[in-house]
């Protein structure tokens, strides 16, 4: 992709994320050997903390007046200093192989205090002015305890609108043309695993693998969704958790529209990243709370890409995801993410399916 703009807050994002990525999967494997609490929790509060301490600290030493929405808060850190030892243990010797790519991010964080302190600037209430960065530290926390798909997700928004978007997926295969999976498992090797999707708005998306090093920006391989025009064939994905989406509704319209494959389950914006490549076709949630609204960190990156890919992202009602509300999603209702050609396809069964919801 050639870039006349944003390539400083792209080449940032990829080497952010690729950093942040080192870290999860340290405590992934840590907590596999032992050596970090097996306790459910902990491992992916570890992980979230660490990796969120890492990106706001390369945003904040590149573009200092940036807002940033994201995920975690320090509220749990600041009562519990064991937590706050673990972590920092980590942090503070997670880098890039490359020296001239860490100090592109600013290097390492000074002391504890100061990581704390990194934390809590993500807490921006978000909107619709200036340029914002939305972080979800650890996406698809639940996949990444069991060996799932998760992803770590960046994006920047300006004026509410998404221009630049990187998601690191350390558990998908990096070969573009691998089928859709849901992950490693408990204990298999990352051999053949890890991709970077990057998305810079009107230059398309981009997989590369997910590295150490530096990288140039312009290098990656461009992707797209495949060009399906017949939808029996389609692959369809959808959340692995029941309580994000119901699968009972995204059943019913895979088979309305004749789909005869499996859907395929995976957590995280993995499945955003999936589809943009061609791995999958369609991308169901559908909410299953009446109240819950999703957050912008969840979507930004993927939507980027998808619709970067060639595909189209709304919510059941047909309208494009609006991230310029604030923290969440507060104008939308679920997603349906599907290549272009046949997203009103898609959207129609969906609407037909839901009707008596809607
Ligand atoms: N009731 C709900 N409906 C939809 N999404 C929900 C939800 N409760 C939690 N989530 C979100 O679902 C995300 C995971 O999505 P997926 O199911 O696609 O893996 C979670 O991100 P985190 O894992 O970052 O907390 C969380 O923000
Ligand atoms: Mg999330
Ligand atoms: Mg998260
Ligand atoms: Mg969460």
């Amino acid at each position: 992709m050639r870039l006349d703009k944003y390539e400083k807050e792209l080449q940032i994002a990829q080497l952010a994320v690729q950093r942040a990525s080192i870290l999860t999967k340290r405590v992934f494997h840590e907590k596999a050997k032992g050596t970090v609490d097996k306790n459910d929790k902990s491992p992916v509060t570890i992980g979230d903390f660490g990796a969120q301490a890492l990106i706001i600290a390369a945003l904040q030493h590149n573009f200092p007046d940036d807002a940033i929405v994201a995920e975690e808060e320090s509220a749990k850190l600041k009562e519990d200093a064991n937590l706050r030892a673990t972590i920092w243990d980590l942090v503070k010797d997670t880098k890039l192989d490359d020296a001239a790519a860490e100090e592109l991010l600013g290097g390492p964080i000074k002391d504890v205090d100061a990581m704390v302190e990194l934390i809590d600037k993500g807490n921006s209430p978000g909107g619709s002015q200036g340029r914002i960065w939305a972080i979800d530290p650890i996406d698809g926390t639940k996949g990444f305890l069991r060996g799932g798909q998760y992803a770590v997700c960046l994006a920047l928004m300006v004026d509410g609108d998404v221009k630049v978007g990187a998601l690191g997926c350390p558990n998908l295969p990096i070969d573009n043309d691998a089928r859709l999976t849901a992950g490693i498992g408990e204990n298999q090797t990352d051999e053949g695993h890890g991709v970077l999707f990057s998305a810079v708005q009107g230059h398309g998306a981009t997989s590369r693998p997910l590295a150490t090093v530096n990288l140039d920006v312009e290098a990656g391989t461009p992707i797209s969704m495949r060009a399906i025009d017949d939808l029996t064939k389609a692959n369809f994905c959808e959340s692995v958790e029941a309580g994000h989406s119901s699968h009972g509704d995204q059943a019913a319209i895979s088979q309305k529209l004749g789909i005869t494959a499996q859907s395929v389950r995976m957590d995280s914006q993995a499945k955003y990243g999936s589809i943009a490549r061609g791995a999958g076709d369609i991308y169901l949630r559908l909410p299953v709370s009446a109240t819950y609204q999703e957050k912008i960190w969840d979507h930004a990156a993927g939507d980027l890409i998808v619709r970067e890919s060639g595909g189209q992202v709304t919510d059941i009602h047909g309208k494009r995801l609006d991230f310029s509300i604030g923290r969440t999603l507060a104008g939308n209702k679920g997603v349906v993410a599907a290549p272009l050609a046949v997203h009103g396809k898609v959207l129609e069964v969906v609407q037909e399916v839901l009707s008596a919801k809607l």
